[in-house]
């Protein structure tokens, strides 16, 4: 059964439905058969009650009320309408600002939606229907405008969850413009709580229009809507109460039509009908001093596809600037893959985002060095002459690690690969399909005609990977970075992943930067590898050192850290019958680094010295770097004095 079906399938969905479709069909007709009625003057029958000929009585001037009533529908649905498609167009464009106009103009205009919500809504429907003068037209733009701010609030607040997820992100590697990812991968997966907060919202709207008319600031003789009519029966109510409560009641219904219509809807796509009052959005101060902690340099080696020396990743917190990312400096050449590992909270994916030129502000990022196929990401590409989000969308392939929400569920996974080529290698919509679909049989999706047709929901959380990497291969990859691509999946799967991964790569002679908490993939899938502990590179080494934690003499891992990461990793001696080891203690929070090395607290051997003074990562003869006071001790000696690193 259909989302939509099932709206119609309870109680409150069909009486909701019922009386929208009734208070809409009398909107159309109601002026067309009684519109003659409904105006006719009968000055033998002023203010009569209700009789035969006239079932609700008549007005001060002899007219039918109950034919009033009904044509009275058209005029008040229409306004009513009209004032809620004005919010919610306002609405749409300021919720939208920060993904449209970059977080600091768009911040601004948030800024400004938080203050106009705080105003009370009655004082400013009031207020603006003064400044836009009386009559309907005014009475539309004051409602209208005065819903906007709650709305746009709501936007903004369902715009920015989308917006984090990671097809979002891979559309903006791909070169997809604002405009098109707002309107094809953020509002589609918005628009179910954006219905039902319309719905509700022209209910209360209806009744809006009904207060500023019965005031006298809505609708002017000679036309009449529930609210005109309301006052025009209000003098006589104490003698002739229908005249002031049939028009009443008609707002109840036709409001009551609105909210339960919305409130079915809400039930059957599972969406609070409350959506509406989420808190506001949580602001961030940017910080004023730049970071740049990291004056180490190398001069740039032309055989790196990626060099990236001293990169910082900062984003302001209550008590100053936290760094995840302090200082990571590493290479990798075409062709080499280059395993990231370390504990959850290290840096690693945000390292890879910092690369993507994925970290949105208020975060910020630095680096003494941060170069992609030859082109400073860091630079501004009008100098260059390059197109930073051209080169990255063409040689830069991202897989995420859920599956579930690297794909935009609305779209047909073909037409999102598509997308790729069409922004990037400027083919048209047949081409582009085209070569999606060839794409699709290169990651060895089986039948990837019917599959390009198919939407993500259709997909296995393996195949949804693969068609990722296919995604990546719509231009020619240079890099791959794949931050946990098989975390999410299970073990088989995982297997037939990584070896499409590393095929890949050997086929188009891209560099691999893998990144995983799990050492024992690492050693399967790349050549090096690079050990982050908060923040920070602590040790890099080629995956055949990674071997035994133990061989530390004859040039294993020499870091206490990656020797405890390896112990953890269970292999065929492990005895099942213990626990499995885990590193004692916890990661340390990016908000409060201590002094000296940050993994001191859980190492069993540090000294003095490493509480207070922050080792350097120091490379030996063989290229293998370590950031260690103790590099390489026997784990079992405690120290007793301070010690020379031994690389
Ligand atoms: N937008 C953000 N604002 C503030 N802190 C953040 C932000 N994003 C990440 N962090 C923090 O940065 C630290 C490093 O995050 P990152 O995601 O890079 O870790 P990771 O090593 O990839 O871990 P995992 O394996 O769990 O993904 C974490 O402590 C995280 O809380």
């Amino acid at each position: 059964m259909s989302r939509w079906t099932r709206v119609v399938r309870t109680p409150v969905g069909i009486t909701g439905v019922s009386l929208l479709t009734l208070v809409l069909v009398l909107a159309v007709v109601a002026p067309i058969l009684w519109g003659d009625r409904a105006d006719a003057v009968d000055t033998d029958n002023l203010l009569a009650g209700p009789s035969a000929d006239h079932w609700l009585g008549t007005d001060s001037l002899g007219r039918d009320i109950f034919f009033r009533v009904l044509v009275a529908t058209r005029l008040s649905v229409t306004l009513a309408l009209l004032a809620t498609v004005l919010g919610v167009v306002v609405g749409l464009l300021l919720g939208a600002a920060p993904l449209l106009l970059g977080r600091r103009s768009g911040r601004l205009v948030t800024a400004t939606v938080n203050v106009m919500v705080a105003f009370p809504g009655l004082l400013l429907v009031l207020f603006l229907a003064v400044v836009f003068g009386v009559g309907g037209t005014g009475a539309v733009l004051a409602i209208g405008l005065a819903g906007a701010p709650a709305f746009a609030r709501l936007c903004q607040t369902l715009i920015a969850g989308v917006a984090e997820r990671d097809y979002v992100a891979a559309a903006r590697i791909a070169g997809v413009g604002r405009v098109r990812v707002l309107l094809r991968h953020v509002l589609p997966n918005v628009a179910e709580p954006l219905i039902v907060n319309i719905t509700i919202g022209a209910g209360g709207v209806l009744l809006s229009f009904a207060g500023l008319s019965f005031l006298g600031l809505g609708v002017q003789q000679p036309a009449y809507d529930w609210g005109r009519l309301m006052q025009e029966g209000l003098a006589g109510i104490y003698i002739h109460p229908l005249a002031a409560l049939a028009p009443g009641i008609a707002v109840i219904i036709a409001a009551l039509a609105f909210n339960l219509t919305g409130e079915a809807i809400a039930g059957a796509v599972g969406v609070s009908a409350a959506t509406g009052l989420v808190d506001p959005v949580a602001h961030v101060e940017r910080p004023d001093a730049p970071v740049s902690e990291h004056p180490h340099d190398t001069a740039g080696d032309p055989g790196l596809v990626l060099d990236v020396r001293g990169l910082t990743v900062g984003f302001p917190g209550p008590h100053g600037v936290v760094r995840p990312v302090r200082g990571v400096s590493f290479g990798i050449r075409a062709g080499e893959a280059v395993g990231v590992v370390g504990e959850s909270g290290s840096g690693k994916s945000l390292t890879a985002l910092a690369i993507a030129r994925l970290i949105e502000e208020p975060g910020r990022v630095d680096a003494d060095r941060l170069v992609f196929c030859g082109a400073d990401l860091l630079g501004d590409p009008t100098d260059s002459g390059d197109d930073h989000d051209e080169l990255l969308g063409t040689s830069l392939a991202v897989v995420f690690q859920d599956p579930m929400t690297s794909f935009n569920p609305t779209m047909r996974i073909g037409s999102q690969l598509a997308e790729v080529g069409r922004y990037h290698q400027g083919l048209d919509r047949k081409d582009a399909h085209a070569r999606a679909v060839d794409r699709l049989a290169a990651v060895r999706v089986d039948d990837p005609e019917r599959r390009a047709r198919q939407y993500p929901f259709e997909f296995s959380g393996g195949m949804r990977q693969r068609a990722m990497i296919g995604m990546g291969l719509m231009g020619s990859p240079r890099l791959i970075i794949a931050d946990e691509p098989t975390t999410a999946l299970d073990v088989t799967v995982q297997a037939q992943v990584l070896a499409l991964l590393k095929q890949v790569q050997c086929e188009q002679e891209a560099a691999l930067l893998f990144i995983s908490h799990d050492v024992s993939v690492v050693r399967e899938v790349c050549d090096r590898v690079v050990v982050m502990y908060a923040g920070r590179v602590v040790e890099e080494l080629p995956v055949a050192d990674l071997a035994d934690p133990e061989r530390v003499a004859s040039g294993g891992a020499q870091h206490p850290y990656t020797r405890a990461l390896l112990a953890a990793v269970p292999d065929m001696t492990t005895d099942l019958t213990e626990p499995l080891a885990t590193i004692p203690g916890t990661p340390v929070d990016p908000a409060a680094v201590p002094p000296g090395c940050a993994y001191a607290a859980r190492c069993p051997l540090a000294s003095v010295r490493c509480r207070t003074e922050e080792p350097q990562l120091v490379t030996d003869q063989r290229g293998r770097s370590v950031a260690c006071w103790h590099a390489g001790a026997p784990l079992d000696l405690l120290p007793t004095g301070e010690v020379v690193a031994t690389s």
